[in-house]
């Protein structure tokens, strides 16, 4: 281990100093990544424990919960309620806003989790992670409000996810760049591996749920099957494909060596208006692109400049190099 390997704590210190980080958003942050080691050591244990499988209920999206998605959504309450500064909880595992306080105040947090992601690959033993973000109230509001939740994407202060893979990662921004930390067993510490995350501007890979593709659109069906012809085609080059079914795997990949990454909607997932949901899918890995170099669209317009209508809306994404997120925001103008 080198001595650059700061701790997780070390690095926030770090930030507070030269950005001016608030110290309740310090604490937090911190408040989330024991999250994030805790989930880790449930997932890890899982099999053990008897917390594969799935449960009998069902969320509000309509799926029936896994053991861990739930076992996840309580160690995210408990331990971001410590705060004393966060106003509400919004959880994809929960209908309703959690409110933790009757009057919250101006510059209160606002926070929205997934507490697993890619919660299909938990039974088969596949990567899956956790995905939250912050805001803040702009102004006091004398009743809690839903609709002060619906906070646009670019209001972000900062955003992160963690991936149970191999090793646990964690992976945050504060709006000054990207940086990675890595689980270290025996200390239990986060320490910084991937200091400075920046996403290749052009790629030759892409991933995407191939088996929609009657259900595509005409943009994507023109750039997937551009892809496809590689050298002999209109693109000129052999592009690789990857599909996890897990968005922060995918993400994680991205930022590590390039991509773009596509969950379009589709005639299956069209009344619900797409797949992944903005305030804790889209939003924090928008924010995480943007700040890593990459770009985050509807196909239409920047997702961090979505207006929000509903806290578990759910959005069309196209996100990682910047040069194919180009390419696709082109085939949808042109379609
Ligand atoms: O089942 P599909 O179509 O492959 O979808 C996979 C996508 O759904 C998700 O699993 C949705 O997230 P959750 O597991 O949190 O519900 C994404 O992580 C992933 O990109
Ligand atoms: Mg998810
Ligand atoms: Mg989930």
């Amino acid at each position: 281990m080198s001595a650059d390997q700061i701790t997780f704590r070390e690095f926030l210190l770090s930030q507070r100093s030269q950005h001016k980080l608030d110290k309740d958003l310090i604490f937090l942050m911190e408040d989330i990544a024991t999250s994030c080691r805790i989930i880790s050591h449930q997932i890890r244990g899982g099999a053990f424990a008897g917390r594969l499988g799935a449960t009998t209920s069902t969320n509000v999206q309509g799926e029936t919960q896994k053991q861990l998605d739930v076992i996840a959504n309580d160690v995210f309450v408990r331990h971001c309620s410590n705060c004393g500064r966060v106003a509400a909880l919004v959880s994809e595992e929960v209908d309703e806003v959690y409110w933790l306080k009757d009057k919250p105040e101006a510059g209160d947090y606002l926070v929205y989790f997934d507490p697993l992601d890619g919660s299909s690959n938990l039974d088969v033993n596949l990567s899956v992670g956790s995905i939250f973000s912050i805001s803040q109230l702009p102004t006091a509001i004398d009743a809690t409000d839903d609709r002060s939740v619906l906070r646009v994407g670019a209001e972000q202060i900062s955003a992160g996810y963690s991936v149970y893979g191999p090793s646990t990662a964690l992976v945050i921004t504060t709006g000054n760049g990207v940086h990675g930390f890595t689980h270290q067993q025996g200390t239990g510490e986060f320490r910084l591996t991937f200091p400075d995350m920046t996403i290749l501007e052009a790629t030759s890979e892409f991933a995407i749920n191939a088996s929609r593709y009657t259900l595509w659109d005409q943009p994507v069906k023109r750039y997937f099957d551009e892809c496809i012809r590689g050298k002999d085609g209109p693109r000129e080059k052999t592009f690789n494909m990857r599909w996890t079914a897990s968005m922060v795997a995918e993400v994680h990949r991205i930022l590590i060596r390039g991509g773009v990454f596509l969950y379009p909607r589709d005639a299956g997932n069209n009344a619900d208006g797409g797949k992944l949901r903005l305030m804790y899918e889209a939003n924090p890995m928008a924010l995480i692109v943007e700040q890593a170099g990459g770009f985050a669209s509807t196909g239409i317009e920047r997702i961090l400049d979505v207006q929000p209508n509903s806290h578990h809306q759910r959005v069309p994404v196209i996100l990682g190099s910047k040069e194919e997120v180009a390419v696709l925001e082109r085939y949808h103008r042109e379609s």
